[in-house]
């Protein structure tokens, strides 16, 4: 067996199913191993950008690893913001980039690709990644590769392979599995004992579930467990979809005061807030509109329990699931105090505009007729909208935020094997890389895309009024879909979104892109409440 082999084995038994890639001439030796052994199949795309989120998503979807291969340099370092996504939304992506070999690191020369020192692009995934290798020994590869994927898997984070093109076909042993972290008994039941404690002497107790059980693949388990205990579930912004096939009642997703002000009543005055998996971050926090005290609650996250000022440390989120589910009992009276958020359906087919909460109305008169159906979703409205969706997987970066994720993500999805995705995107965000979609008719992928056309960075006018800098022209993306080889038409009334998404839905093979016009200065309810509470909670955060 030679390195890729080893290598590409070891990637299937950890999970991976699929590599997104772009080869350069540092790793043509590479593609041509994943393509011969066929142990993995490798989709490309057009920009690695949009590599690194078709990856991400698919781990995300999947619960599994994702795999990106760029060349060094330039296709590399050109992904660095979808891997710095993945690393801050706990991601577990694996990253392998191919490398100069050893002769010519010798050969005094600079190397094209090169940016500062040969070993300039490893110094920069240091910093977005929580493991990484260089792959320049043959001997010491097969530990190197075992300890490396099974940080991504534990940490649930990117991490960092470098594969100099002189080792592609070296010999090398297989990949062994190492085992995943446990932890020490006696800490695990302390940690449980209490948690259980301060949860049957609330008054309010309640659970918040974030990304983290989707990540360790244990939504399952969370939903008996919030079962068993008989307590309030809500989501945080990022975990939106999370428990969506299971029969958790939950009450929503927390939003602040940008959300139903009896959820955000019920998350901010819980006097044990039990956060499960949750990353503490503005998005999910910031348009808090009583500010939560995170000393006062519960909080399991990276692999470690913090409970006032008390911290439990390497406690894997899995097994802390088990133990509580193992110990716990009935401490709620009622599951659910709120009746559960009803969403807008039954889109009027009328000459009526359209606005973000029509779409909304649109997606779920779909979702209802075809339940599963999974969402990803862009930053901009499109994501404030998808929070008027009927809870459905969705895949979206809801806390780091970057724009270019949605058509990339969508094609990872249907890639991975999730099915048809409807996307959900912004002109701005589409102009990015909504050209990705150009790669459907290799793969026989056929999204429905429907882009939010406003011509404008709408989310920031939202925060910034009357800026002119805002305005983006009319790019009439409908009309270019016919030449990357999918379906377009654009729509301007209610009947005509409610007509291009039946005639989207009766065919399949190519991607359909609907075009949606929507007036400037028109956003979803939900970022207009989101915007009104930053604004406010900033004015009123004392200097
Ligand atoms: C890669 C990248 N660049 C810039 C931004 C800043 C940014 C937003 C966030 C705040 O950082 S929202 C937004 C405008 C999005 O425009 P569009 O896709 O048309 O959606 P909509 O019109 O619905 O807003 C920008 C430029 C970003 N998030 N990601
Ligand atoms: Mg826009």
């Amino acid at each position: 067996m030679n390195l890729s082999q080893a290598l590409l084995h070891a990637l299937h038994q950890h999970g991976a199913r699929e590599i997104f890639g772009i080869p350069g001439d540092f790793i043509l030796a590479f593609f041509r191993q994943v393509e011969t052994t066929a142990i993995l199949p490798m989709f490309t795309l057009s920009h690695e950008p949009g590599v690194g989120f078709a990856a991400d998503a698919a781990a995300r979807y999947h619960t599994r690893l994702g795999v990106a291969a760029v060349t060094y340099g330039a296709g590399a370092l050109n992904m660095v913001n979808a891997v710095a996504s993945s690393y801050a939304e706990k991601v577990p992506l694996v990253v392998i980039s191919g490398a100069p070999g050893a002769a010519e690191r010798r050969s005094g020369y600079l190397l094209h690709h090169q940016a500062k020192t040969l070993d300039s692009q490893l110094a920069i995934f240091r910093e977005i990644t929580c493991d990484q290798v260089v792959l320049d020994d043959a001997a010491r590869a097969p530990a190197d590769i075992a300890r490396v994927l099974a940080s991504c898997l534990a940490h649930s984070r990117p991490v960092y392979i470098e594969l100099p093109r002189d080792m592609v076909l070296m010999p090398c042993a297989p990949v062994p599995h190492l085992a995943p972290p446990a932890a020490q008994p006696r800490a695990l039941a302390a940690c449980t004992e209490a948690i259980l404690a301060r949860l049957a002497q609330a008054r309010a107790p309640l659970l918040l579930v974030g990304v983290e059980i989707r990540r360790y693949g244990i939504e399952h388990k969370v939903a008996r467990l919030a079962q068993l205990l008989n307590i309030p579930v809500a989501t945080t912004f990022m975990g939106r979809g999370l428990l969506a096939d299971t029969d958790v009642a939950l009450l929503g997703t927390y939003l602040g005061v940008a959300g139903p002000a009896a959820l955000s009543a019920a998350v901010e005055q819980s006097d044990a807030l039990f956060m499960l998996g949750v990353i503490v971050s503005d998005t999910n926090f910031g348009a808090s509109g009583k500010t939560i005290d995170l000393h006062a609650s519960i909080h399991a996250h990276d692999g470690a329990v913090s409970m006032g000022y008390q911290v439990y440390p390497a406690i894997p989120l899995e097994a802390l699931v088990d133990a509580l589910l193992e110990h716990g009992q009935r401490i709620g009276t009622q599951a659910s105090a709120l009746a559960p958020p009803a969403y807008p359906h039954d889109l009027p087919r009328d000459a009526a505009p359209i606005a973000p909460r029509d779409i909304a109305r649109a997606v779920n008169d779909v979702l209802a007729a075809h339940p599963g159906l999974p969402l990803a979703a862009d930053i901009g409205d499109c994501l404030f909208t998808a929070l008027d969706i009927a809870h459905t997987a969705l895949v979206a970066p809801g806390y780091y935020a970057t724009m270019g994720y949605g058509v990339p993500a969508g094609l990872g999805l249907q890639a991975g094997g999730a099915g048809r995705p409807v996307i959900l995107v912004g002109d701005g965000a589409f102009q990015m890389t909504g050209w990705e979609l150009g790669n459907c008719q290799r793969y026989g992928w056929d999204p429905i895309v429907i882009v939010f056309n406003n011509c404008s960075w709408e989310m920031l006018r939202a925060f910034e009024p009357g800026a002119g800098f805002t305005d983006l022209s009319d790019w009439h993306f409908a009309d270019m879909a016919a030449a990357l080889g999918g379906n377009g038409c654009r729509v301007t009334t209610r009947a005509g979104l409610g007509a291009a998404l039946d005639a989207a839905l009766a065919r399949r093979g190519r991607f359909e892109l609907i075009e949606v016009m929507i007036p400037r200065g028109v956003v979803s309810d939900t970022l207009e409440r989101f915007v009104k509470g930053v604004r406010r909670l900033q004015q009123s955060i004392p200097a």
